[in-house]
């Protein structure tokens, strides 16, 4: 039987530092994350992706690690991506392939599961959204809500038991935006939702401040309204030294 979502040991973010090239880009990081609902706050350049991309174990570390559910999400890959799914900003850098079943059953693949199992697993996906008659569309004539809900669905069938969201619903509309978060939250998945926007994290539990890649802050909502506060603050200087990288 799969455990219980929100009974197991969470996210352990141990003494983590990644470089790319001479910059250290995220700093000694440490978390230990263990809510449904976690949000993760930081202006541009602060690391936000970054961390995504070591949270989901698409890339190693330069120091420390991320066990998740006691997964070592980099090391194991096997055991990660029925660990953790992550959802970019950008569908496309996640579909590959021309069809949606294709596109499905990739990830159930890499799972193990046969051909046949992992056909009827991505038609049941796509049922359980609505969206059966999608098996065979062509994934290039998706509108870009429509490839977000794919890669929804995609990560979805793999039932991880953590999903990142990279600030995946950033440039669509207002109702799609309403409609995938809805689904997200009503699927039984433990989020870590990584955003600039603290609109996006209102009502999250746990909220880490991640500021020139390490963290400033971490606790209940009082860290968005701080976040808020000095961002505020920061744009009312006549200044874009910030963006000079
Ligand atoms: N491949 C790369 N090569 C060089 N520098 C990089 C690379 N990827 C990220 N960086 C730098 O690392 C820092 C953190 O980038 P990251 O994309 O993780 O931040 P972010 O908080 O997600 O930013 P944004 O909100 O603007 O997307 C930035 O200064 C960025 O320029």
């Amino acid at each position: 039987m799969r455990p219980n979502v929100q009974s197991g040991p969470g996210i352990h973010v141990q003494d983590m530092s990644h470089n790319i090239g001479p910059r250290r880009i995220l700093d000694r990081i440490s978390l230990q994350l263990d809510a449904p609902r976690i949000g993760v706050i930081g202006r541009n350049g602060s690391g936000k992706s970054t961390l995504a991309r070591l949270l989901a174990g698409l890339i190693e570390p330069s120091q420390g690690r991320v066990l998740i559910e006691g997964v070592d999400v980099c090391k194991d890959r096997r055991a990660a991506i029925s660990t953790v799914g992550i959802l970019f900003q950008n569908p496309e850098h996640q579909i590959i392939f021309p069809t949606v079943l294709e596109e499905i059953c990739f990830g159930l693949r890499q799972l193990g599961r046969n051909k046949a199992d992992a056909r009827d697993a991505a038609l049941a996906t796509l049922t359980g959204f609505g969206k059966a008659h999608w098996l065979d569309a062509s994934t290039e004539t998706l509108s870009q809500g429509q490839k977000h809900l794919l890669c929804m669905m995609a990560v979805m069938a793999m039932r991880p038991r953590w999903l990142i969201l990279d600030e995946p619903f950033a440039g669509l509309d207002i109702p799609t935006r309403m409609q995938l978060t809805r689904h997200l939250e009503n699927c039984g998945v433990n989020l870590v939702h990584i955003s600039h926007d603290p609109r996006d994290l209102a009502g999250y539990a746990q909220i880490c401040w991640l500021d020139r890649g390490q963290i400033r802050a971490k606790g209940d909502a009082d860290v968005l309204s701080a976040f808020e506060t000095e961002m505020i603050h920061e744009g009312a200087r006549d200044d874009l030294a910030d963006l000079a990288g």
